[in-house]
This record gives C-alpha cells, structure tokens and sequence, in this order.
C-alpha cells in the first residue's frame, strides 16, 4: 500500500484518482507522496521516504526545490489548471479598482436601517462614481498561462493591451489574440499604461520587480493589480505612490500587514483559485502526475527534474537514477550495469539546468548490491528500483 499525506484540503474528486493501493496517511513521516496547496514546506524536514511532491496550484515558491531536488525528491506543480480563475478574479478586481463597488456596498450596508435608503442613495452615489475600462490601455507583465487569458479576456472588453514576457513559450504565444501588442521593454508598460497586471513567478530573479523605480515611471492615476505574489512588488512604495495620487488603486489577492485595509488598497484573500472548478483540476492533475512517477517513474510538469517518459515498464525491472548534470554518469551507470551481467532493455536520459535523470529498464532484476553500487557513484542523488 502505497501512503501520501495532504498538507492542505485537496478536491476528493483530485484524490479519488488514486487506485486502490494507495491510502492517505497523517503521519507525515510515512509518505511517499505530499499533496499541497500554498502550505510552506521551507521549515519542514523532507521524510527519508518522501519520493515525490506535487503542488495542486502553478506557484512553487513555498516549496525547497533545490533542498528536494539534492535527495531525489520529484516537484510537480499543474500547470494552467487554475488559470481561468485567477483570469476571472483578475477581470474582477480591475472592475472594483474602475467602479468604487467596494465603498457603495459598505455604504449600504452603513445605511441599512434608513427607511429613506433609496432616496438618499441617490444623493450618495456620487461619491462612487468611476469609469470604465473600455479603451483603456493594460499592460501584462508575464504571458503565461494567465497573463495570456487575461490579455484575451481584456481585448474583450475593447482594452488595448500590451504584453511583456522575455521568456514567452511557443505554445502561450499561439494562444495569444493577435491584437496584443508585444512589447521588448517592461518599461513601455510602466509609462504607457493605465492598468497593470503582474502574472509571473515570484523567484529571486522577480523579486520585487515593480520596485519604487518602476512605479515611478507608471501613469499618474494608474492601477495596479498584483495576483501573482505579494513579493514581486515593493508594497511599502505602492502606499507611497497612493499617498501621492501615482497610484489610483492597488488590488492584490496576498493579505499582509502593509496593505490590509489600508486606503486605496483592495486586498483579497487569496481567492484567486479559490473556484471548485480551479481546485477540482488541480487536483486530477496533482494526483495524476504523482501516481504516474510513483508506479512507473515517468515525469511530467516537474519544476526541479526534466520531463522523462518511458510509458509502462514491460521489461523484468526499471531503476531510475537522479544525479547531477555532469558528463560520463550515462558510461558510468552502464559500466556498473554491464559488470552485473545486466542488459539494458531500453534507456533514457535528461537534462534540466544542474540536475538529470535517468530511466533504466533492465532485462532482469536489481539487487540492493547493484543499487548501492549506483548510489556510490560521485554525483548521484538518489537511486529508486520502481519495478
Ligand atoms: N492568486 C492565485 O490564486 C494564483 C496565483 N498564481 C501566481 O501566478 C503566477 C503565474 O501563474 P501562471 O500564469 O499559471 O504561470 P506560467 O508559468 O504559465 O506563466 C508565468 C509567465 O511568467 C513569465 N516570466 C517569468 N519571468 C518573467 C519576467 N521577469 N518578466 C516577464 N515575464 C516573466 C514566464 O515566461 C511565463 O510565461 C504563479 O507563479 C503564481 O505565483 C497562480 C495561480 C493562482
Ligand atoms: O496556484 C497558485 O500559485 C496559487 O496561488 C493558488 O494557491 P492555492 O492553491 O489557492 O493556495
């Protein structure tokens, strides 16, 4: 029987996907698999027996990928799965940044024992007044998954749209309306555009990149929305900006101490995939793609190893090998292998930045000798015997 451990609710839809074999645990320290949300694993002690983690969501960041990919241990996350809810929250929060919404609903509510509300509403409303988002200018910042229903949303609503993603994939650059404009200079959005959104991964490298710098380079009045992660903005010179009139609003779905409830704020409590729709396919493919390593070594939308498939094992044994991305591991596996008398069936490896894999299937059956024999070879993170 094969044990995972949630660190979070999983949709039971997700995780009636596991065959039969498998039972979810509460002790942490039998898992094979962890299936988990926005949960930090930073703090935590990785189990010896932990083979594979999968984050039911895109962001990756409360996850030690480096830590587990040093043992052995698989980062999945699913990528797209909830990308129509955070698009839809996005859309969302840019008409409550346009339309004072927020402060006409408190004000109802306010006034909800004046018998005279309706009359008096009239004369109120003025006070939220807004505009609209049509014809105005939007700039995306990360055509991903997101930013690129965001952009086709936007086009929609008749926005001209400007997009910035040095590093856009082929397959996202198809999906996007050709009516986006491409921009090579994230500084073309800053300066030109009356809405921001910022839809990229928060990594040392993006880390605060809408710096006090960039926001003050942006439009007077602009709006800026920040679904992505409270981190990529330097928040504390958001307030200023607001302070000063630069900033019309900052809508951001990552509660803090900095901005919540702070004027010109509209802080959301990380409801972006918050729909039964976003949590239900996310969780198939959570579980999917951990089932999938777990009984036939296959890799798919790995963030610390490379995609590596091999289908289903149909020779006596499969033994696959995590090690680092250096030359001669492939001769030094076989040579192990060969001395063993073992002949190699079918074999693949790849690459991904420092790190490799390799999938071994072999005509007879390994001994703990030969895996020690792998284990000891310099470089080599990890050895599993999966058949
Ligand atoms: N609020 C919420 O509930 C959710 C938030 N997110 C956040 O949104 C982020 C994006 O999600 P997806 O679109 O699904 O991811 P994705 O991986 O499909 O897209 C990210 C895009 O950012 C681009 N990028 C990376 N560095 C960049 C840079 N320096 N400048 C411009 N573009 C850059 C990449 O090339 C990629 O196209 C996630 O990493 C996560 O932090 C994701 C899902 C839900
Ligand atoms: O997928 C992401 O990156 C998210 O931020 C969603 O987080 P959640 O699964 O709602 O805790």
């Amino acid at each position: 029987m094969r044990k995972y451990y949630c660190m979070n609710p999983i949709a039971q839809v997700g995780l009636d996907n596991f065959s039969k074999n498998y039972i979810k645990t509460d002790e942490i320290t039998e898992a094979e698999g962890i299936l988990v949300r926005s949960a930090s694993m930073h703090d935590m002690e990785l189990p010896d027996g932990l083979l594979a983690v999968a984050r039911a969501g895109a962001g990756v960041n409360n996850i030690p990928l480096e830590k587990c990919a040093e043992k052995g241990i698989v980062v999945f996350n699913t990528p797209g799965a909830n990308a129509n809810g955070v698009k839809e929250l996005v859309i969302a929060g840019m008409l409550l940044a346009s339309r004072d919404v927020v402060s006409g609903i408190n004000w109802v509510k306010e006034n909800q024992e004046d018998e005279n509300i309706a009359k008096d509403a009239e004369k109120a409303k003025k006070k939220f007044a807004g505009t609209e988002v049509m014809g105005k200018r939007l700039g995306i910042i990360g055509l991903g998954a997101i930013g690129v229903k965001v952009a086709n949303v936007a086009r929609h609503l008749g926005m001209e749209v400007l997009g910035y993603d040095p590093y856009v994939s082929v397959d996202a650059a198809w999906k996007l309306s050709r009516d986006v404009r491409h921009v090579l200079d994230v500084n073309e959005i800053y300066e030109q555009c009356d809405y921001i959104t910022i839809h990229v991964p928060l990594m040392d490298s993006t880390k605060n990149m809408i710096s006090a710098e960039a926001i003050s380079r942006m439009k007077d009045g602009v709006i800026l929305l920040n679904f992505a992660r409270d981190l990529l903005v330097d928040e504390e010179a958001v307030l200023d900006g607001i302070t000063a009139g630069k900033i019309r609003r900052y809508v951001s779905d990552f509660p803090n101490p900095v901005t919540a409830g702070k004027p010109g704020c509209i802080v959301i409590p990380h409801l972006g995939a918050s729909t039964e729709e976003s949590e239900e396919n996310c969780a198939v493919m959570a579980v999917r793609q951990l089932q999938e390593y777990l009984e036939n070594g296959n890799i798919l939308h790995s963030v610390n190893f490379p995609d590596c498939d091999m289908g289903v094992c149909t020779a006596e044994s499969r033994v696959v090998i995590f090690h680092k991305n250096i030359a001669n591991m492939i001769a030094k596996f076989s040579s192990v292998l060969g001395w063993n008398n073992l002949n190699i069936a079918n074999m693949m490896n790849k690459s991904k930045g420092d790190v490799a894999y390799t999938m071994v299937d072999l005509e007879s059956s390994v001994s703990g000798s030969i895996v020690n024999q792998l284990k000891t070879i310099d470089g080599v993170f990890r050895v599993r015997v999966v058949k």
